[in-house]
């Protein structure tokens, strides 16, 4: 390990966008597939996973992601599931996330909007207790199922109102799926005091990015990296300070991006673009959190100061309350040798 990849591993860290399903540890996910003996396609060893999340392009990530959601049949597995999630990022130092949850999925599975939402919560709180870390939830309506899903995902998310849901996201597939549609389920989430982010500018061009802010009032855009293509674009989320959620892998693995050496991290920086590093969907890109704060250190030269100022980045564009920004930022300094 070198001295910055330890510096990493220690660093209190924030994340802002990381899938519920799509971070399920391939115990998990093995132990899940288990149990439908051989109904699934999903392996039920854990070994084989890693070959079973290789991904012909986007299209095929999608499949395979809700291969897995299949699994998830009750609210138990979603408990255990987001319980050990919370684990996981705990292990990495994360002291908060944002964790994008697609509620609409699993109740169509036949999983209560009520008892999924019971679930996430209860994990909520076990993971504070047992880890010290703060998750909150972004509802996102998987864009593949269009309409009928954003109406259930708002329904579920202004009925339900589980306590640490706190923003209104857009995901899945953007070819085929154009974000202004959504315009009035983004409207009724921002009245009731959702904070809108989207997924735009990942799959597709710049356009998407521009009607995510001006349509969806996007407060931060996950991925977002087509902005690079738009120079005008760039310029106007730098001047608004709307923030990327980065996940430099992810795009990789999706094919959105042929090579990481081609990602435009280090262009988006250099427009003055705001961004923060996250891990999208961590055993299905084979990466971390971690991992992700090492490659964007290499992307952009960055040293421990540059790093921890990654980190600091993702606190500053989250959603915490000021007093706990401050503390965690704080912490940061205090962890990199900062006068705070
Ligand atoms: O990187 C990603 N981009 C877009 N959607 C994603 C990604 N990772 C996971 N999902 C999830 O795929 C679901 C499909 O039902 C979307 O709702 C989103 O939560």
């Amino acid at each position: 390990m070198t001295e910055l990849t330890s510096f990493i591993a220690g660093l209190p860290k924030a994340e802002l966008h990381v899938h519920h399903v799509g971070s399920a540890s391939p115990r998990i996910v093995a132990e899940l597939a288990a149990r439908h003996e051989g109904a699934s396609p999903v392996p039920a060893d854990p070994a084989a996973l890693a070959d079973y999340f290789a991904f012909r392009d986007f299209a095929h990530f999608i499949d395979v992601y809700l291969t897995v959601v299949d699994l998830i049949r009750d609210d138990e597995d979603v408990r255990v599931l987001t319980f050990e999630v919370g684990r996981e990022l705990a292990r990495q130092q994360v002291r908060y996330a944002e964790l994008t949850v697609t509620p609409y999925s699993s109740v169509k599975r036949g999983i209560p909007a009520k008892a999924f939402c019971e679930a996430i919560e209860d994990a909520r709180r076990g993971a504070a207790a047992e880890f010290g870390i703060d998750l909150r939830w972004c509802f996102d309506i998987p864009g593949e199922a269009g309409l009928p899903a954003a109406e259930e995902t708002l329904r579920i998310a202004l009925e339900e109102r589980p306590e640490g849901l706190i923003s209104f996201g857009l995901g899945g597939p953007e070819i085929g799926v154009p974000r202004p549609q959504f315009k009035p389920y983004f409207d009724q989430a921002r009245a009731a005091g959702l904070r809108s982010v989207p997924h735009a500018g990942e799959t597709t061009g710049p356009q998407t990015v521009w009607d995510a802010v001006r349509e969806l009032g996007a407060e931060r855009i996950g991925h977002g990296i087509a902005a690079a293509q738009d120079p005008e674009l760039m310029a106007y989320l730098a001047e608004h300070r709307i923030p990327l959620e980065v996940c430099p892998t992810s795009n990789v693995r999706t094919r959105a991006v042929a090579a990481i050496e081609e990602h435009p991290l280090a262009a988006l920086v250099g427009a003055g673009v705001p961004i923060s590093i996250n891990s999208d969907d961590p055993p299905m890109f084979g990466t971390t959190l971690e991992a992700e704060y090492a490659v964007a250190a290499r992307l952009l030269s960055l040293d421990e100061q540059g790093v921890a100022g990654l980190a600091k980045a993702a606190v500053e564009q989250s959603f915490l309350d000021p007093s706990g920004k401050a503390a965690l930022l704080a912490e940061i300094d205090a962890y990199s040798g900062r006068s705070a």
